[in-house]
């Protein structure tokens, strides 16, 4: 153990980056959170070594201090340890959604031992807190720098050095255009989805069997909406005026859709659903990003005692590793469907042609 990692918040984020580093023997992990029982339970799983709870006295012995409270909080932290005094230099970094009231504390920070480096791991979940914590997390996603005017290249790459156990891929970007494109395809998106089932709630009033019939389509899109409304709500507000020139967007887009349909423009509406189609679907092949690579297959199964097992057991006696099942529309003593993502395309033939042997019918997602 060479180094020492003080984290502040220990959440669904925080904790996950605790865990990577703990999975390490180079770091000894001290943690720190308001609640008690995050603490205890982040002790009691080994995801860290020590708790410090004195907050002063265990920055004093960091060599990486990492915030991850939500964003309000991070900011009120960084003013907190501008103050203490450090007898050598230290790393601090923080895992908002939002940079650009960080950067901006950041860029007032007097203390000449702290070496502020924004960060953003671009991955997550729905769930929160410490239990939902997991090291792989990370793993393959893009993990946002934004350095300060003042950050020097050691510093830097002394920070990626440190964040390794993460498995990440490292952008640089200014806090600005994090923002602004964390705002188009994160803040944005959650904004919708919580708005798409404010309506069907709405619309439940009069139509009761909204909540029967909502299916694949609306809980694949509305999943995020689950999250967690005081950390969302923190996120909005700080990326606020970027969130209203969005909104601003979104009506214009949905008024050219209105038009579409309120002229039956079928040949305009096939084209705009093309190609939106095209860029979801490009994002999904590409090998690395926010999105992770996926290639699906759809099985269809009729006798559902067993019927996962099996499909699953034919593609792991051939080493194919399934990374998402989900069942599709299934009923009791009816057809349904298994869809099944694996990583690679060549997975996805390799397992279409066992399974396919084996008298399944199934499809490819191309
Ligand atoms: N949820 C995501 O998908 C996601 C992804 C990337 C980044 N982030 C960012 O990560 C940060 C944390 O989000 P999360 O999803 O881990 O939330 P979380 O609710 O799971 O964890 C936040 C933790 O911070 C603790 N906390 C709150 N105030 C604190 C304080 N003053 N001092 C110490 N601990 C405090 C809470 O008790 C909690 O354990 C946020 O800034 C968020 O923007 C979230
Ligand atoms: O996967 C999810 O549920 C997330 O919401 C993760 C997600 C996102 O992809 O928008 C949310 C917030 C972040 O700051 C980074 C990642």
């Amino acid at each position: 153990m060479n180094k020492t990692v003080f984290v502040i918040g220990l959440g669904l984020i925080g904790g996950s980056l605790a865990k990577c580093f703990t999975k390490s023997d180079d770091y000894h992990v001290i943690g720190y959170d308001i609640n008690q029982k995050t603490i205890d339970f982040a002790r009691l799983h080994g995801i860290i070594h020590e708790s410090g709870t004195d907050i002063t006295a265990s920055a004093k012995k960091a060599d990486l201090i990492v915030l991850g409270a939500p964003i309000t909080e991070t900011i009120k932290m960084m003013h907190k340890l501008d103050a203490i005094t450090f007898d050598h230099d230290v790393l601090v970094s923080d895992v908002s959604s939002v940079k650009e009231p960080v950067m901006a504390e950041a860029n007032h920070l007097q203390n000449d031992r702290i070496q502020f480096i924004g960060g953003h791991p671009m991955a997550g979940s729905h769930k929160k807190g410490v239990n939902a914590a997991k090291d792989h997390l990370f793993e393959n996603a893009i993990y946002v720098l934004t350095p300060t005017e003042s950050t020097d290249e050691s510093a830097l790459s002394q920070l990626r050095d440190m964040l390794q156990g993460a498995k990440s891929h490292f952008l640089y970007l200014t806090a600005n255009e994090h923002d602004e494109m964390a705002g188009v395809i994160s803040h944005f998106p959650h904004l919708i989805a919580s708005a798409l089932v404010q309506q069907a709630n709405k619309w439940q009033k009069t139509h009761a069997y909204i909540p029967k019939l909502a299916a694949g389509g609306f809980r694949d899109v509305t999943r995020i909406a689950s999250g967690s409304p005081e950390l969302w709500q923190d996120i909005f507000y700080h990326n606020k005026w970027k969130m209203i020139e969005l909104i601003d967007d979104w009506m214009e887009e949905m008024a050219s859709l209105k038009h579409m349909l309120f002229e039956n423009d079928k040949e305009q509406l096939t084209g705009y659903l093309k190609q939106a189609k095209e860029y979801r679907d490009g994002l999904g092949a590409k090998k690395k990003g926010a999105i992770p690579s996926f290639y699906d297959l759809y099985v269809d199964i009729r006798d559902q005692t067993g019927a996962i097992a099996s499909v699953a057991s034919v593609l792991a006696e051939e080493n194919v590793s399934i990374t998402n099942i989900r069942i599709l529309e299934i009923r009791e003593g009816i057809t349904g469907v298994l869809r099944l993502s694996v990583s690679t395309k060549e997975e996805q033939q390799k397992s279409y042609q066992l399974l396919h042997d084996k008298g399944y019918e199934l499809m490819l997602e191309e």
